[in-house]
């Protein structure tokens, strides 16, 4: 491990300066699109402005024999393309594959300056993170790259679950975690063949009615509820964000919505958009509804300094909750500042709501 007094010094000589702190951009959905798939790369400069992140996809859906083709078309379409404020991730292949180091070589390199966040996939542990810390340092250096690159890891191995809090602090470039489902799923010989979401089989079922006759309900359970919330603490303890990720059943946009939301509940900034008609349920999900907003503004008006217990509406306010509210209402701040139609739907609730 290194020393705290290092922890903050470039990795190689040149290299720009460690973040002290993750900065928060919004990034409700995370939009993955195939930069070899020319009818989808020929949509890149439409979807970007109506995303927070966009992501050129180098890892798994790129094909073997196409990712030199995706890597080339990533360039291109970076150089090309005016992003405006909506940030440029790409997701690299795994540090296992043979593709790995020509992609963080070509992209540091030829788009450096452009590249706000390079998703690492399969993450199994702090030493997977030091390795492209030093790597992006010496790229970054020789490029002449002069802030530096975020790194965020997919959680999608067993190991890398049991490792997730050194993975979370294993370096000041850590920007965020994202749950990886599907290869999560394979990694702990899970028996569902889902990417993301519940199943049928995954349900607890109430007791024998009296009658013994009546049918027993069941409900469906969480599949994701332990990993989520454990990625959630690691990165909170950490101050990095954490995503939920895929949701692969694209025509099922209900029960999508459903995932995003309980992840969003539970600490979550924001999900992958695979599809795009999974961009609009992750924007209305990760922001804030309105009247809750105006809720938290409500109280944090009322606490004053945010100290003592106050009744607002029949409901106990005090020092916790003035800080749950400040959550809500920082985030809307942040969100608001990007996104002038959910400003405005702010306001109006902000108005409708008496003191
Ligand atoms: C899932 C898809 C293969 C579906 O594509 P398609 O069959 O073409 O869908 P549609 O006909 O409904 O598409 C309508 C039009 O929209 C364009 N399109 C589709 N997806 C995108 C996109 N992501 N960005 C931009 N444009 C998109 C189509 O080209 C159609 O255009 P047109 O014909 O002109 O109308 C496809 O959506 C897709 O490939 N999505 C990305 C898949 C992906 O990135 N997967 C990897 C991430 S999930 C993962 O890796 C698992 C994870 O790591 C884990 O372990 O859990
Ligand atoms: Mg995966």
């Amino acid at each position: 491990m290194r020393s705290p007094k290092d922890f903050f010094r470039p990795l190689a000589v040149g290299a720009p300066a460690p973040v002290r702190e993750v900065p928060f951009r919004p990034s409700r959905m995370i939009h993955f699109f195939d930069p070899g798939n020319e009818k989808m790369a020929a949509k890149v400069p439409a979807i970007a402005p109506t995303v927070d992140v966009l992501l050129g996809n180098l890892e798994d859906a790129v094909a073997a024999d196409r990712k030199e083709a995706a890597r080339a078309g990533l360039v291109r379409t970076a150089k090309e393309t005016d992003f405006g404020d909506t940030q440029l991730w790409t997701r690299v292949n795994s540090l296992d594959s043979p593709w790995a180091l020509d992609d963080l070589i070509t992209l540091v390199t030829e788009i450096g300056d452009k590249l706000d966040v390079i998703m690492v996939p399969k993450v199994e542990g702090a030493q997977d993170i030091h390795y492209v810390d030093r790597l992006l340092a010496q790229l970054e250096a020789k490029a002449g790259v002069t802030r530096p690159i975020l790194v965020h890891a997919i959680l999608e191995t067993a190991t890398g679950v049991a490792n997730v809090e050194q993975i979370a602090g294993a370096s000041p470039r850590m920007q965020g975690i994202s749950l990886g489902p599907a290869d999560l799923a394979a990694s702990r010989r899970m028996k569902t063949t889902r990417v993301g979401g519940g199943h049928p089989g995954y349900l607890v079922r109430e007791d024998p009615h009296a009658d013994e006759v009546a049918p027993r309900a069941t409900f469906q359970q969480d599949l994701w509820h332990y990993t989520i919330a454990r990625m959630v603490d690691a990165c909170a303890a950490h101050g990095i964000l954490p995503y939920y990720g895929p949701f692969g059943d694209i025509k099922d946009t209900t029960a999508c919505e459903d995932q995003f939301r309980n992840a969003f509940l539970l600490g979550c900034v924001g999900a992958w958009s695979l599809h795009p008609v999974q961009i609009d349920i992750a924007k209305r999900v990760f922001s804030p509804a309105p009247a809750d907003v105006a809720w938290a503004r409500k109280v944090i008006a009322a606490m004053g300094d945010g100290t003592g217990a106050v009744m607002i509406d029949g409901k106990m306010q005090d020092d916790a909750t003035y800080k749950q509210c400040q959550v809500v209402a920082s985030l809307a701040d942040a969100l608001a500042a990007r996104d002038p139609e959910l400003r405005d739907a702010y306001a109006a609730a902000e108005k409708e709501t008496p003191a």
